[in-house]
């Protein structure tokens, strides 16, 4: 079997992996991310015990168990770049020998569960919902560099999709479709739509502080989207990366969002962190 070479798997002088500083050992199937490093501590809060605290750069692990359950909560900070990083290195801990340098012969999967915050670009989403993605929507580049094989109901939709979209220049989104175990488990009463993921939080975003965007109206772009059963309810910025990267290796992921800006009433929450609590508490109950 071929060996991963040390410039392709890179692996601390302490047998953790590269960015993430952590053992294979050290992660539980079910993973929660978060993008913020502090809110880490607002999830383990809630396991009935802790056995591990690690970190390095933006990437706080804590491990633990809510019930009979080990879970491990991490934070990604912002971004599908560091998704692409927290992904593979997750991914590396439970499917690769790390003494060997060889893929595993079987594969695990994990179960993953991001618990984000996202602002709704329809007007029946209030801020202080919380939504489940139905779908990742990418106007980021990342999985451009990854080979995908979206689903023939995925390929359906992103056509529809590139067509609405197809007068803006240098738009050429991804589309990936949520676990569908994990919508039961955790989402089967919540609201859902798909999510955009953007490259940013301003322009990317249609929001106009000093610099000018080069694209109009891009939240009524966004809500006027319409197929059959979808649309787009919110946006963000790592969903879309989480669903694809998971399919692609093999894992099941999950978007909760905590809708903290209505962009459409031009709103932002003055108390963001209950809603995230409501949005932290709702998942681990369903555990
Ligand atoms: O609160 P988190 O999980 O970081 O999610 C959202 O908040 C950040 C922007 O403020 C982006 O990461 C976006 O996706
Ligand atoms: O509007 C918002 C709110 C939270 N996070 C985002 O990326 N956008």
């Amino acid at each position: 079997m071929e060996k991963l070479s040390n410039a392709d798997l890179i692996i601390n002088p302490d047998g953790s992996i590269y960015h993430l500083n952590l053992l294979p050992e050290d992660i539980a199937d079910t993973v929660i991310t978060v993008g913020d490093p502090d809110r880490v501590a607002e999830v383990s809060k809630h396991f009935d015990h802790i056995e591990l605290k690690k970190g390095k750069r933006e990437f706080i692990t804590h491990t633990g168990s809510v019930g009979k359950n080990r879970v491990t909560v991490i934070s990604t900070g912002i971004g599908t770049d560091n998704i692409d990083i927290v992904f593979n290195e997750l991914d590396a801990l439970v499917n690769i020998d790390f003494k060997e340098r060889t893929v595993n012969k079987e594969l695990k999967s994990l179960n993953i569960i991001r618990i984000g915050t996202s602002g709704a670009v329809q007007p029946d989403i209030p801020m202080g919902t919380i939504l489940a993605s139905s779908y990742g929507l990418g106007f980021d580049a990342l999985m451009h560099y990854y080979e995908q094989q979206p689903s023939d109901n995925e390929q359906a939709l992103l056509n529809q999709i590139n067509q609405h979209f197809s007068h803006i220049e240098g738009i050429n989104p991804y589309l990936t479709q949520a676990s569908e175990d994990l919508l039961k488990q955790f989402a089967h009463d919540l609201p859902t739509g798909i999510t955009a993921t953007a490259p940013g939080f301003y322009a990317p975003q249609g929001r106009q502080v000093r610099a000018k965007n080069t694209v109009n109206n891009f939240i009524g772009q966004l809500n006027s989207f319409k197929s059959a059963n979808d649309r787009i309810t919110n946006l963000e910025m790592e969903t879309a990366g989480i669903y694809a990267l998971a399919k692609t290796l093999g894992h099941k992921a999950l978007s909760i969002n905590a809708i903290l800006a209505s962009r459409v009433k031009f709103e932002f929450s003055s108390n963001p962190n209950a809603i995230v609590e409501k949005a932290i508490q709702m998942t681990l109950e369903r555990i």
